[in-house]
C-alpha cells in the first residue's frame, strides 16, 4: 500500500524553485531518506509533507489524504521531529512526554501509560526527571523523536534526526530508528550519507529542487558506476541530469 504519493510537488519562494515538480511514492512501512546538498529543497518538502507549508502547484496525498484539500486528516496521521529540536526546556522529559499527550487529546491515565511506555522504549528513565534544557543534544534528540512517535503516527517525519551528535550519541539514535522500522512510514532527511545508506529502504537525492535520483543504496551505486555511496552522492548531485527513469 502507498503512504505517500507526491505528484508535481513545488514550492516557489520569490525567485527561488525550492522544489520542483516532485514526483515520488512512499510506501507503508517504508524508511526513506531524503539526500541533498544545502538547500536542495529537502526541508521545504517535509514541510509541505506535513502541512506545515502550502504548496505553490501539484499536491502530495499521506494515506489517501490529500494536503491541500484535507490537511487536517493529513495532521491527524502524521508526527513530525523538526530539524531544531522541539522540546519546552523548562518541563522535565516525563512532563514533555506527558504534554504531547494532553496536545492529542488522551486523558490522564492513558498519558502516563503511553509515558511509562515511551520511557521504557526509548531508554529515558535515567533522565525522566531531569529539565529538557539541560539535556546534552543527544539526549534531547532522543526526547524530539519520543515525542514524536509518542502520538502513535503512521508517517513520521524526522528532519536531521542525529545533526551535529557524536558518534555514539549517533549510533544510539539509529538503534532508536532501526526498532521503528517497518511498524511505521518514515521519511528522513539527513546530510550522513552513511546514516541514509545503513537505515533506509530507499534514497532520494534532490538536487536544486529536483529529483534526481531515487533507489536503494546499491541501486544508487551502480546508476552512478561508483564504488561507494559517497562517490554515488557526488556524482548524481553534481548535475542537472535527471537518473531517475534510467
Ligand atoms: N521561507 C523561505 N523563504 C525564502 N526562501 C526559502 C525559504 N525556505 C527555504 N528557502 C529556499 O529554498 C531552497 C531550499 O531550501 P531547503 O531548506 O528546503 O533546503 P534543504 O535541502 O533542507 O537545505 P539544508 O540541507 O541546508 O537544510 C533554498 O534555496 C532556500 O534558501
Amino acid at each position: 500500500m502507498t503512504a505517500i504519493e507526491t505528484k508535481g510537488l513545488s514550492k516557489t519562494y520569490k525567485a527561488t524553485r525550492a522544489v520542483e515538480d516532485l514526483n515520488l511514492t512512499i510506501e507503508n512501512g517504508e524508511l526513506f531518506a531524503l539526500l541533498g546538498v544545502n538547500g536542495a529543497g529537502k526541508t521545504t518538502t517535509i514541510k509541505m509533507l506535513s502541512c506545515i507549508i502550502k504548496p505553490s502547484s501539484g499536491d502530495a496525498t499521506l494515506m489517501g489524504n490529500s494536503v491541500v484539500t484535507s490537511p487536517l486528516k493529513v495532521k491527524e496521521i502524521i508526527n513530525v521531529s523538526p530539524q531544531e529540536t522541539a522540546v519546552a526546556p523548562n518541563l522535565s522529559v516525563r512532563e514533555n512526554l506527558e504534554l504531547m499527550c494532553g496536545i492529542y487529546g488522551y486523558d490522564s491515565k492513558t498519558a502516563r501509560e503511553k509515558t511509562d511506555k515511551t520511557i521504557k522504549d526509548f531508554s529515558l528513565s535515567e533522565i525522566e526527571k531531569s529539565r529538557a534544557r539541560i539535556l546534552s543534544g543527544g539526549w534531547q534528540r532522543r526526547l524530539s523523536i519520543a515525542m514524536a512517535i509518542i502520538t502513535e503516527p503512521e508517517i513520521l517525519f524526522l528532519d536531521e534526526p542525529t545533526l551535529g551528535l557524536d558518534v555514539l550519541a549517533r549510533r544510539e539514535l539509529w538503534r532508536i530508528i532501526e526498532k521503528m522500522k517497518g511498524k511505521i512510514t518514515i521519511v528522513l532527511t539527513t546530510h550522513y550519507l552513511e546514516e541514509a545508506e545503513a537505515l533506509a529502504d530507499r534514497i532520494a537525492i534532490m538536487s536544486r529542487g529536483k529529483l534526481v535520483a531515487i533507489g536503494t543504496a546499491g541501486e544508487l551505486k551502480t546508476l552512478a558506476n561508483a564504488g561507494n555511496f559517497e562517490d554515488a552522492f557526488v556524482a548524481l548531485c553534481g548535475g542537472e541530469k535527471t537518473y531517475e527513469n534510467e
